[in-house]
């Protein structure tokens, strides 16, 4: 579905046209909302999971903008109400192992298009974000989450018998420091808007996430010579982005081995027994 959110009479921009053809086919489109931002919406419903498809069409689009020298802010946001992203869908972990490996190479160029963007990323959480959920938001470089108490963000994975990836367990690390990550990661830990803010994982709560992300995008970030912030982000991302690129052929292996076991196929299957038994009690 295109959203035509197109509501600045910018100049013609073939790349963002080209983007929202192709969106019309699935579940992320792209408009531009200002000179220079662009909104990059998910759409997936119920629950934004992250399935094959899904981190396939994101990266696509991320891709595509960072090659269009007239976006210089992406604001990443979703228009289901009450969700931000569910994190991976929890079916790909069922398949075969060919599928397996496809789905986790995408997951992984997902991240590294996103926490690799040149230009300035701001999430704009108007609900959960759980896991890779969560993922999302912290390879943006600003994260404002809605103030609604029911919105919960954070690295649950050991719920499900599983663990995060290192290179993700490393960026919940360098966003809320060591210990707070390690207790959130062995405990799984979903924190509602306020405690997010006071670990730091989110960077401002505002009723209106979308509406605030634009004026900080506007008056606030477009100020900082763009070059500038792209060679800030270079400092601080580029050794983690190399390091990721080392490993990701031992961290595609890793996921596989991990995730075909059979006590955590049994223990994953349980968790998706408990989410419909949740859905069924509402
Ligand atoms: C030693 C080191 C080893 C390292 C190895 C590395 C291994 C790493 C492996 C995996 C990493 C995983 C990261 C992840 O992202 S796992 C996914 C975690 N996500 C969750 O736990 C979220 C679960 N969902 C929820 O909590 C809720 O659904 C919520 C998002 C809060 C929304 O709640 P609500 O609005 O009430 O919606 P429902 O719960 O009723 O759900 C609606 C339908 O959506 C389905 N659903 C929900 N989440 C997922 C999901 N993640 N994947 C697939 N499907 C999902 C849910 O079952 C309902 O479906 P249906 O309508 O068919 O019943």
């Amino acid at each position: 579905m295109i959203r035509s959110a197109l509501s600045y009479p910018s100049k013609k921009n073939l790349v963002l046209q080209c983007l929202r053809r192709m969106s019309s086919l699935v579940s992320t489109s792209v408009s531009e909302v200002h000179p220079g931002v662009a909104h990059v919406t998910m759409h997936s419903p119920p629950v934004n999971s992250l399935s094959l498809s899904f981190c396939q069409e994101l990266s696509q689009n991320l891709q595509v903008i960072h090659k269009d020298k007239s976006i210089d802010i992406i604001l990443l946001q979703s228009d289901i109400p009450g969700i931000f992203s569910a994190g991976l869908d929890i079916k790909e972990f069922t398949q075969p192992k060919e599928r397996l490996m496809e789905f986790w190479t995408a997951f992984q160029q997902l991240y590294i298009d996103l926490y690799g963007a040149s230009q300035t990323t701001i999430a704009c959480m108007e609900g959960s974000a759980p896991a890779a959920g969560c993922m999302l938001a912290l390879s943006c470089d600003y994260r404002v989450m809605t103030s609604n108490t029911k919105a919960k963000i954070g690295l649950n994975e050991s719920l499900l018998g599983i663990a995060a990836p290192p290179w993700l367990a490393q960026q919940m690390m360098d966003t809320v420091g060591s210990r707070v990550a390690e207790l959130s990661l062995w405990r799984g830990t979903l924190y509602a808007p306020e405690q997010a803010l006071a670990i730091g994982l989110v960077d401002e709560l505002h009723e209106n996430p979308r509406e605030r992300a634009l004026e900080l995008a506007v008056a606030e970030f477009q100020k900082i010579p763009r070059q500038a912030r792209a060679a800030s982000k270079t400092l601080t991302r580029q050794k983690r982005l190399k390091h990721f690129h080392q490993e990701r052929q031992a961290d595609l292996e890793h996921f596989v081995n991990f995730i075909t076991q059979d006590a955590v196929q049994t223990q994953l299957r349980g968790y998706l027994q408990q989410l419909a038994a949740k859905k069924n009690k509402k």
